[in-house]
């Protein structure tokens, strides 16, 4: 009964909230959004940032915070040889599920690559063959009236990689469940390893998506096919990942090296160009992309996340240690 009582309180919650409102969370110009994202005169990348005055809670509080949970971290190698960048999550003990740490590692790598500018793209990927499982579950279980603000900076963090002047690839191998797969939404495309599985698991987990993959996926995807994904919880092999439109391609079953075929990969079909003006053509889908009030969806969908997170459904998962086969 209680659970009941709790969707209920959801759903009509769910319903006010997708109501248009001035949230703390919008931009106050998302109108805006196609002005100038590149400055004519030099070419020069103009952060999304700065187009749009992004009002968000404290995010300094709130990094603080996240720090505290400890484990893991994530590295940055640039290469201004081939313009790529390579970001890989390190906690492999864990599958590289993210720890608060690694969130705040992840948020100032994605600061780095915004001051690189001799970059065209950029590879994430995990350590050790999985690209990751989502939040580490030991960090979960401490940080459960902790999920709106995790959202919040989850939300800024990725919305400044998925708008990076660089065309960002998602090396999705070994296990990408939950948050992972919704980490591989924040890049511009998906490569999967022909042994990977990929899926969003969170309804299994009594949680709605944590890091803005409801907003991401729809407009990847469209409404059908993210209903479909993020409501079944079904884990797809390549070949279905491919056939959803959610991966783009599919590394060889014979590969020796993922990381330098996806870099091929890359090279071959979007990084064949100048640099400068790869890295407007990107700023320029970005800008057309913000125009769509990405903000007002990403305040709803950290607001309805907040109220599973810590839920009776999730906890009763987190007790019953649900693995997902
Ligand atoms: C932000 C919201 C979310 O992300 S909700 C989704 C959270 N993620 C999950 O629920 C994933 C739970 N884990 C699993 O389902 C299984 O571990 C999967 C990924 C299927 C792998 O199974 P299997 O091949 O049998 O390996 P295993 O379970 O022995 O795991 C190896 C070690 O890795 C660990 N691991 C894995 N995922 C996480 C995680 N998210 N948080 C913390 N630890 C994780 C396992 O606990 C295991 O560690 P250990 O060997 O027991 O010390």
């Amino acid at each position: 009964m209680a659970l009941i009582r709790k969707s209920n309180t959801i759903c009509s919650r769910a319903l006010k909230i997708l109501q248009p409102s001035s949230s703390a969370f919008s931009p106050s110009g998302a109108g805006n959004a196609q002005s100038q994202s590149v400055d004519k005169q030099t070419c020069n990348w103009i952060p999304a940032k700065r187009l749009h005055s992004f009002k968000r809670p404290n995010l300094h509080v709130i990094r603080n915070q996240l720090a505290r949970f400890e484990g893991g971290s994530v590295e940055l190698e640039m290469n201004n040889d081939t313009g790529i960048a390579i970001l890989t999550l390190n906690n492999p003990r864990r599958m590289n599920s993210m720890t608060g740490k690694m969130m705040v590692d992840m948020a100032d790598k994605v600061s780095e690559l915004e001051e690189w500018h001799e970059g065209k793209a950029l590879i994430m990927r995990g350590a050790d063959g999985n690209l990751c499982t989502g939040g580490d579950l030991t960090f979960v279980r401490k940080a459960l009236h902790y999920g709106e603000e995790m959202a919040a900076y989850q939300h800024d963090t990725l919305t400044r990689l998925l708008n990076l002047p660089l065309i960002s690839v998602a090396l999705v191998q070994g296990h990408t469940l939950g948050g992972g797969a919704e980490l591989s939404t924040a890049c511009d495309f998906r490569v999967m390893s022909s042994s990977a599985k990929i899926g969003f698991v969170q309804i299994k987990m009594g949680l709605s998506t944590a890091w803005g993959a409801a907003t991401r996926l729809t407009r990847l995807l469209g409404r059908r096919k993210a209903i479909d994904l993020l409501c079944s919880a079904k884990i797809l092999l390549p070949d279905a990942a491919l056939r959803e439109g959610l991966v783009d391609y599919v590394l060889p079953k014979i590969c020796t090296d993922e990381l330098a075929e996806t870099t091929n990969w890359l090279l071959r079909n979007l990084c064949a160009y100048d640099t400068n003006i790869t890295r407007v053509v990107k700023s320029l889908v970005v800008s057309a992309e913000l125009s769509m009030d990405h903000y007002q969806a990403l305040d709803a969908e950290r607001k309805l996340f907040g109220q599973t997170w810590g839920g009776p459904v999730q906890r009763k998962m987190l007790d019953a240690n649900v693995k997902h086969k």
